[in-house]
């Protein structure tokens, strides 16, 4: 298998031209044009079969009716045949309305509006030769004018519609045949307000016997008369169709045609032509035809009418649409199923374009592997990592890898499980030297291992970085050296494993005496210069199994294993003294240092690492207080003291918080007048149980332990509450002098301190006097200058006390912005008679002199210091002879008596 079996090949391109929708509406189109026509020729086909039947039914209707018609002409006929019958038994004069009541006329024969009897005179004559003459006339019935007679021919009087001339041929053919015979058209009263309406007359020749002979010449001379009745054609109809038929209109012509003459019309020619349906019918009756034309009416045709054809029509429609939009929807769906999977592929090749792409230019090697174990690809960048030629890679088989976790971890990617491992051998080539991850990836189809997959990734440099990072995590940046955390985790390895043997461990703490003043004066990169050297004397000092850590900038610890005795320590330090002590070459110049150095022995010194680095510590600042360049063991009352320190530590805490802090004033005074110029703020602790404790007691621990700041803070608040509540008492403004401490001064507290306290007295800032040593000021001189400075712009005098007992250069009094120098009382103790202290002094007092500075003496106990000062030009003096520190209230009193008496001498 090739790479592009299995990433595919991007070149390849896959082209379902998109037809596009259009192309496919046609069938839409076409679908809905053909169920259209169907729709139509079934509804037309349907309407035709409609009007069939609805034809045949009017057919039937009329049938029906021109039936009835019939049947009631037929009934005239023998009903006329009837009466016929009466008059020839009833001889010459019958009794007609006899007849017409017998016959009951009025009710059963409807439009017949008279009946009459014509006799012919004894005396032969021929009809179309005879005048008529009216014998008699009879009601039929009320309401109706309706006649009856018997007349003599000729007639003197004629019926209603008789017109001799015309009805001539109806006689003579009633005579011949001897059968009924009828009129054409005459005007009948119809009894009521519509005046005259047609009618027939009806005539039945009556001959002698009674029978009708059956010669014709016998019929001619055996006729004794002529029944005659008028009949109104619109009555007759109604009987049948009603007054105004609804459904079917007649039409009657006298005539064998509808051009002969209208007899009838039961409706008006607009209605008949606007009928829908027609029918031509032919009655035969009394020797002459009639044509009836019959016309269907809205009302019949709504009876026939079917809504059928429209709902078929429309179901019709409705089903096309549906259909047409099914056709169109599935053409539709179609379009974008193709669209759909043009874009599957489409997005497919993408893929694996994009995978074949990411397989080729992966930063990462990869290699595809069978089930079996075996490279079936790999990109270029596993080639490289191996560093072997394709065919050489492809192939191999890596379950036979020389890496055991390699091949256990395959294992597990063949059997379906997600792997990775990390080597320190190439894969394939198993070469040593570089690191590698391998992440094994199973890839499966509907749950079935097709492959697996590898990356493969060169780690070597995150290792080496790691491994940097391991170091600089447990080594001193600078020197190389273990660093505090790991030389605490040696230590415990150490003692745990001389627990174990019996032996001892050593540890020494050393730091380098006066670094820092190297570091300041010189610079970092010198001081930086000279540590790493001295690591490398240390290590010249020490066995391979030993351990040297730097812990801070000039300190060191060194773990010495396995002793069997203590005093081997003191060998090691003592070579560690003289190493120390070598002159060290900085670029050109040359430098001595010396180191001090502390000793505690586990297990006597201490149980765990924390408590012997502890012990060697406090031995280390015991060697410092014995002068430096030396080494000490800790001993139980370095131990003691330290306790000391603990306890006093915690006390002063409680103090605090408990406010057990006062101070004491001590006068400041001018001695040319005896006048008090200021006072100094002594701070004492009012122990609840120990009394009153002087500041050398306390403030030296306060300051070790990081509580100066915090007992510095309270006395600054109360010297300066106390100075204006004096102020505001009416007593002279009075300056307060303060004592600040070195780390006051050093960790950047000082400024914020005297802001907050000036603040919170409402003290103003002339009338407050910062005491600072001159060691504190040569900590950090440029801190010094930065802090003072600003606090002097307020208006706060520097004063510098203890003045000769340090450095006393000119070059920092230059710097500073000092307002008064006070000469040390150790100046003073011997003074008149000590030459060199004579000396001092007025050395001190000629500089603040010339620098424009003012200066006072402390510890002034006698009159004969106060004199030799005085007579230097220092009349500022402070001291027991003067005055001792007193609380407020006793001072209070100095100041209401406004000058100082001195005090006996002592
Ligand atoms: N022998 C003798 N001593 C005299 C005479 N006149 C005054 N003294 C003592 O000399 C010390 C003067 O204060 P200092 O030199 O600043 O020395 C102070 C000062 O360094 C420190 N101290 C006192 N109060 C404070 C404070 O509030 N803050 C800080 N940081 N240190 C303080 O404690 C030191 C000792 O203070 P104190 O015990 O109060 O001792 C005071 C005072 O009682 C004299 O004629 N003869």
């Amino acid at each position: 298998m090739n790479s592009k079996e299995n990433f595919g090949d991007p070149s390849e391109r896959v082209e379902i031209a998109p037809r596009g929708f259009a192309s496919y509406r046609w069938v839409a189109w076409l679908v809905l044009a053909l169920s259209l026509s169907l729709n139509l020729l079934g509804w037309n086909s349907m309407v035709a079969d409609l009007q069939s039947q609805s034809e045949d039914r009017f057919e039937l209707t009329v049938d029906e009716f021109h039936r009835a018609m019939n049947g009631r002409l037929d009934g005239y006929v023998r009903a006329v045949k009837s009466m016929q019958a009466y008059v020839s038994a009833t001889d010459r004069t019958p009794d007609l309305t006899r007849l017409k009541e017998t016959m009951r006329v009025a009710e059963d024969y409807p439009g017949v509006a008279w009946i009459a009897y014509m006799r012919i005179p004894a005396r032969e004559v021929e009809p179309q030769q005879a005048g008529f003459a009216v014998d008699q006339l009879a009601s039929l019935s009320e309401g109706k004018r309706i006649a009856a007679q018997t007349a003599v021919l000729p007639l003197s009087h004629a019926p209603e519609g008789w017109r001799p001339a015309e009805h001539r041929r109806v006689l003579e053919l009633a005579r011949d045949s001897g059968e009924n015979r009828i009129s054409g058209n005459i005007a009948l009263a119809s009894g009521d307000v519509n005046g005259r309406r047609p009618g027939f007359l009806m005539v039945q020749a009556v001959y002698r016997d009674g029978s009708v002979p059956h010669e014709l010449s016998a019929r001619r001379n055996n006729l004794t008369g002529f029944l005659s009745v008028g009949i109104r054609v619109d009555t007759l109809l109604f009987g049948l169709l009603g007054e105004k038929p609804k459904e079917i209109a007649v039409r009657l012509h006298d005539g064998p045609n509808a051009r002969s003459p209208l007899f009838h019309e039961s409706h008006q020619a607009s209605d008949f032509a606007a009928a829908r349906f027609h029918q031509e019918r032919y009655l035969n009756v009394g020797g002459r035809v009639w044509t009836v034309d019959y016309a269907s009416l809205p009302g019949f045709e709504s009876k026939v009418a079917s809504r059928q054809p429209v709902r078929f029509l429309a179901a019709g429609v409705l089903v096309s649409l549906l259909l047409f939009a099914v056709v169109w929807s599935l053409s539709r769906t179609r379009i974008q199923a193709i669209d759909v999977a043009r874009r599957m592929t489409a997005s497919l090749r993408g893929s694996e374009a994009k995978l074949r792409q990411l397989f080729v230019q992966a930063p990462l090697g990869v290699m595809t592997l069978d089930k079996s174990g075996r490279i079936t690809d790999c990109n270029e960048k596993l080639l490289r990592y191996t560093g072997a030629e394709r065919e050489r890679v492809l192939g191999v088989d890596m379950l036979r890898d020389g890496n055991p976790d390699l091949v256990a971890s395959l294992r597990n990617a063949i059997e379906g499980a997600t792997t990775t491992i990390e080597t320190d051998r190439t894969p394939v080539t198993g070469e040593a030297g570089d690191h590698f991850r391998c992440h094994f990836q199973p890839i499966k189809l509907d749950g079935e291992l097709i492959n697996v997959l590898c990356f493969v990734e060169d780690i070597s440099e995150r290792k080496r970085a790691e491994a940097h990072i391991e170091h600089l995590a447990h080594h001193d940046a600078l020197t190389g050296l273990t660093n505090r955390h790991r030389f605490g985790e040696h230590l415990d390895i150490a003692i745990a494993n001389a627990a174990q043997v019996n032996r001892s461990v050593g540890l020494l703490f050393l730091d380098l005496d006066d670094f820092k003043t190297v570091n300041d004066t010189l610079g970092h990169s010198v001081g930086d210069a000279l540590l790493v050297q001295i690591a490398q004397r240390l290590e010249q000092c020490v066995r391979e199994s030993d351990q040297i850590a730097r812990i801070g900038g000039d300190e060191f610890l060194i773990l010495l294993n396995n002793l069997t005795e203590p005093k081997a320590c003191a060998r090691v330090a003592e070579k560690i003294i003289a190493a120390v002590s070598q002159p060290l070459e900085l670029g050109e110049r040359q430098f001595s240092i010396t180191v001090s150095i502390g000793i505690a022995v586990w297990p006597g010194d201490g149980a765990n690492a924390d408590a012997l680095a502890r012990s060697a510590d406090l031995a280390m600042y015991h060697a410092k207080n014995r002068g430096r360049n030396n080494y000490q063991f800790f001993t139980a009352e370095l131990n003691a003291k330290a306790f000391e320190t603990l306890a006093t530590e915690a006390a002063l805490r409680k103090a605090l918080e408990h406010q057990e802090f006062v101070l004491h004033y001590q006068a400041q005074v001018d001695v040319a007048n005896s006048r008090i110029t200021g006072a100094e703020a002594l701070v004492r602790w009012q122990h609840p149980k120990l009394g009153l404790i002087g500041p050398d007691k306390f403030i030296p621990v306060a300051e070790e332990r990081g509580l100066i700041n915090r007992i510095g803070d309270w006395v600054l608040h109360a010297a300066c509450r106390q100075a204006k509540a004096w102020e505001d008492a009416g007593h002279l403004q009075l300056p307060v002098a303060v004592n600040i401490s070195a780390r006051q001064l050093r960790e950047g507290t000082l400024r914020d301190s005297v802001l907050g306290a000036l603040a919170a007295s409402g003290l103003d800032p002339h009338l407050l006097v910062l005491e600072i040593t001159e060691t504190a000021v040569m900590e950090d001189m440029d801190t010094a200058v930065a802090v003072l400075e600003d606090l002097c712009k307020l208006g706060v005098a520097i004063e510098i006390d203890d003045f000769g007992t340090g450095y006393s250069s000119l070059a920092y009094l230059k710097r500073l912005p000092i307002h008064r120098l006070k000469i040390d009382r150790s100046f003073v103790r011997d003074v008149p008679g000590t030459s060199d202290d004579e000396a001092i002094i007025r050395a001190i007092v000629s500089m603040a002199h010339s620098l424009k500075l003012d200066v006072i003496a402390e510890g002034v106990e006698t009159a004969d210091q106060a004199g030799f000062l005085r007579g230097l030009g220092c009349p500022d003096m402070q001291g027991f002879w003067l005055a001792r520190p007193e609380p407020p209230v006793e001072f209070e009193r100095l100041l209401a008596r406004g000058d100082i008496v001195p005090t006996a001498d002592g």
